[in-house]
């Protein structure tokens, strides 16, 4: 893993919508993993201004998203793809049939999981995977305890993570209590992955990944394994790490 260590929020932002944007004019029809939450929002933010200013072209860019509650359809405003179209999307010259989420309003959920793990090995595979991390740990909606040979699946979220992302609704009560999510082998598969971290909440799992064991019950650990990652870090999300060791 290679770790790029940057100031704060914002310069993670910078570094990572540049290290994107290289990519996409590089690769022009590359498919792109994206991730929801609140770390890649500044990042989404400036990939829309450079497309604006500078004219990048999503035209002919597929992406995956990496999850999705159950329950909430792409109406809700709550839901993933209602944020990835509002973030993103929306503002991009992409073509939305090109921009694939999981339905959590499939009404064969099982099926709508096999069906999307089969879509992204027929388009290739990830390109690029970007990740957040949640404070346990966990990568994509995959909880401690989720396998690593796990593909797209249905999982019960963490009561800290309900927590966590209740900042988002109105009220706790509302988060759905499941979610479908690419498995940890899934994104294994990503050709190369980019983690994105910020702030003081996660010193913890950033401690953890760097120096802790590859495990289980720490799903971020199995980055360790993967050939090609890239990490952007701020100083708060990193502090006390000894990264030249
Ligand atoms: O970026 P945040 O909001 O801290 O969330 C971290 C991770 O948690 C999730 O939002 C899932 O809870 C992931 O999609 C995200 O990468």
């Amino acid at each position: 893993m290679k770790l790029i260590e940057v100031k704060d929020y914002n310069e993670m932002s910078q570094k990572a919508a540049e290290y994107i944007i290289e990519k996409v004019r590089n690769h022009p029809r590359i498919n792109l993993g994206l991730a929801t939450g609140g770390t890649p929002v500044g990042t989404y933010k400036i990939l829309i201004e450079d497309h604006q200013k500078n004219g990048t072209s999503y035209q002919e860019v597929t992406t995956f998203n990496l999850d999705e509650y159950i329950g909430l359809s792409g109406n809700n405003p709550n839901s993933y793809r209602y944020f990835m179209n509002e973030k993103l999307f929306n503002h991009l010259d992409i073509n939305k049939n090109n921009t694939f989420i999981p339905s959590g309003v499939a009404e064969d959920i099982q099926t709508e999981c096999l069906r999307y793990e089969q879509l992204i090995a027929q388009h290739g595979g990830v390109d690029l995977q970007i990740l957040g991390i949640g404070q346990n740990g966990h990568i994509g909606f995959n909880e401690p305890g989720t396998s690593f040979e796990s593909n797209t699946h249905v999982v019960d979220l963490a009561p800290s993570t309900i927590k966590a992302n209740a900042r988002f609704f109105d009220n706790e009560e509302e988060v759905p209590t499941k979610a479908i999510t690419m498995g940890i082998a899934t994104i294994m598969k990503s050709k190369e992955i980019l983690l994105l971290v910020s702030g003081e909440s996660k010193n913890d799992a950033m401690h953890k990944l760097w120096n802790g064991e590859v495990t289980e019950s720490f799903p971020a650990s199995i980055l360790k394994n993967h050939p090609y990652v890239t990490i952007i870090a701020d100083q708060a999300a990193v502090a006390g790490l000894k990264i030249h060791s």
